[in-house]
């Protein structure tokens, strides 16, 4: 089975949810972190709320910023994760958002595509050029990798450049998005969807439709639903019938037991009650 297929079959069967681990020690209970390395803190917390949303989500996102603000031992808890992740014969997105010369760019591979960091998915930024994006390809097609490449992001200030307007009147991500669906048609396989997919927020609810519509052969990574509060439609109409596209939820499923009195010994089990209610939330929505 293809990278894809496991993918889109998880979706499937566990629906669209992707778990973000942006898991910072100031989100850990003191109970689950007093006697405990940095390191055994991020890893041990990350492990119960995997152990417990494993069947309720369809992926894992690694934001590796959260890992690389604790130095080496932020390092190794994000290596130990990515390697249960793996172990467990789970899905991961590591969210490291790399653009670089081809030289470079071809490092960046080797160390996210295999090694102490290996992940099945990488987030790019596409702002270099494609030659910036190809030096993936090699990794993408002879070890079934793949990447999620930014294309309408979430934040406030994604207008600033993505939205700029060319002599067309069209906006600048729309050639971005362009060049990446050329590429990505090379490599459908038979999910109708290719290894290469596309960051869309769903914070910005005009453009939703057309860019699904322009984009139908490509899988979305959507974050913005939880604590950037996106509307579950917008996210729904960026699904493709539910099986286009994971939404990550991030703070708002690992910081979800904060909102309970019990919540320091349920971890896991209000982080996973978190993404039943995303999805049916979603799914509602879109239904109405
Ligand atoms: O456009 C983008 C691209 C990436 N992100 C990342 O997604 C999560 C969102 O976290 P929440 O806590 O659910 O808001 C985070 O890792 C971002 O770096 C994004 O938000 N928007």
């Amino acid at each position: 089975m293809t990278l894809m297929e496991r993918l889109y079959n998880k979706v499937s069967q566990n629906g669209f949810v992707c778990v973000g681990l942006d898991t910072s020690i100031d989100y850990i209970p003191k109970t689950h972190k007093e006697n405990k390395s940095i390191d055994q803190a991020l890893f041990d917390f990350n492990r119960e709320i995997i152990d417990s949303t494993k069947d309720v989500c369809a992926i894992y996102k690694i934001q590796i910023a959260y890992y690389e603000s604790y130095g080496l031992l932020g390092m190794k808890a994000y290596s130990k994760t990515l390697s249960y992740i793996r172990k467990n014969n789970l899905l991961s997105i590591a969210d490291v958002k790399r653009s670089d010369i081809a030289q470079s760019a071809k490092q960046y591979a080797k160390a996210h595509f295999s090694g102490d960091f290996e992940a099945d998915f990488i987030t790019l930024n596409p702002y270099m050029g494609m030659d910036s994006i190809s030096p993936y390809l090699d990794f993408i097609e002879k070890k079934d990798k793949g990447v999620f490449v930014l294309l309408r992001t979430s934040n406030p200030g994604a207008s600033d450049f993505e939205c700029l307007k060319l002599k067309d009147n069209s906006e600048f991500f729309y050639t971005v998005g362009d060049k990446l669906k050329e590429l990505n048609n090379k490599l459908l396989d038979k999910t109708g969807y290719g290894p290469i997919g596309l960051v869309v927020g769903a914070t910005h609810k005009d453009e939703v439709e057309k860019i699904r519509k322009r984009y139908d052969n490509m899988f979305f990574l959507i974050p913005g639903f939880g604590a950037q509060m996106a509307e579950s439609m917008n996210v729904y109409k960026l699904l493709n019938n539910l099986n286009g596209g994971v939404v990550n939820s991030s703070r708002a499923i690992l910081k979800n037991y904060l909102n309970f009195d019990d919540g320091e010994d349920k971890i896991g089990y209000y982080a996973r009650l978190k993404c039943i209610e995303t999805r049916k939330e979603i799914e509602n929505n879109g239904r109405l």
